[in-house]
């Protein structure tokens, strides 16, 4: 199916794939964490990243973002060749992650954190001696985010404060603040009790509208009622691709799962129905 992007009035045709990696290998000092990776990202989708511990999720997710080089292997996003850049240049080309709670600043207050980065959206830096009435500008922009991220009433709080759910919506409203193309989320339910995983589920869902979502996830409910593509991957390799439910009946990512992580199989990795 042909894909347009709209730009200056013309309708230009673009890939399909709107991340592609190819041959992509990550060694620490002789063991290879990732190893001859090859994805296809289809613009508009949301891809799962999944596997047992130790499988290279977290390396794959740090080379796609351009945290870590890769050994070898090539990475390619919305037809350009990305595989020497730095993350602050993909992130200026639209292909953002999702930045860790650490990365939100917890004295400030939850309207602060968004404000501060759509300023960084502008300005390229941080710069917390701008005036208190040039900041006041992206309140609009702000308060509509945290809109989006169900955070209206909690926008005077401090980041600190907010319990730990509402800490990761900050993060995902302060990472919509770049206006990302395509969304890369590490593991966006981690440690979350469950009325907060729901609420994150939705807010994914709501974000992906005209974005990729590329996600990293233990969690499998999770990935099943988000994912429209799944990658497993299984000592850094690709062990199987497709929807939830044709990797959940494959064997070979059963005996994974099995062999590493039966807790995670008894939360439902071999779903046969
Ligand atoms: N900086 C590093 N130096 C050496 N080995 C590393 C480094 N980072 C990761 N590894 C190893 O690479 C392998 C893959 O790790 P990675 O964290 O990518 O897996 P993962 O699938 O994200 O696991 P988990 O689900 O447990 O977070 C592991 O064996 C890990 O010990």
């Amino acid at each position: 199916m042909a894909v347009y992007r709209h730009q200056q009035g013309r309708a230009i045709r673009v890939s399909d794939t709107i991340l592609e990696t190819e041959g992509l290998t990550k060694e620490f000092r002789g063991f290879v964490a990732v190893s001859d990776v090859t994805l296809k990202i289809r613009r508009g989708s949301i891809h799962g990243l999944i596997g047992p511990n130790g499988a290279g999720k977290t390396t794959c997710f740090n080379l796609l973002t351009k945290f870590l080089p890769p050994t070898r292997g090539s990475i390619r996003y919305d037809g350009r060749d990305i595989t020497g850049m730095k993350p602050a240049e993909v992130a200026r080309l639209g292909l953002v992650r999702s930045f860790q709670i650490s990365a939100v600043f917890p004295h400030l207050s939850v309207l602060e954190n968004v404000r501060v980065a759509l300023q960084r959206q502008r300005g390229g830096s941080f710069d917390f001696w701008r005036s208190d009435s040039l900041l006041r500008q992206y309140d609009d922009r702000a308060m509509a985010l945290l809109d989006d991220v169900g955070l209206t009433g909690y926008s005077a709080l401090t980041a600190g404060e907010l319990p730990y759910g509402r800490k990761r919506a900050l993060e995902i409203a302060t990472t919509l603040a770049l206006d990302p193309t395509m969304l890369l989320l590490d593991e966006p339910t981690a440690g979350m009790a469950h009325e907060d995983v729901d609420r994150i589920v939705a807010l994914v869902k709501r974000v992906s509208a005209g974005r990729t979502v590329l996600l990293v996830e233990h969690n499998l409910k999770v990935v099943s009622g988000l994912c429209d593509t799944i990658t497993v991957l299984a000592r850094g390799s690709v062990l199987a691709e497709g929807d939830y439910n044709s990797v959940a009946r494959n064997p070979d990512v059963i005996a994974a799962y099995l062999g590493t992580e039966a807790h995670t199989v008894s939360e439902g990795v071999p779903v046969h129905g």
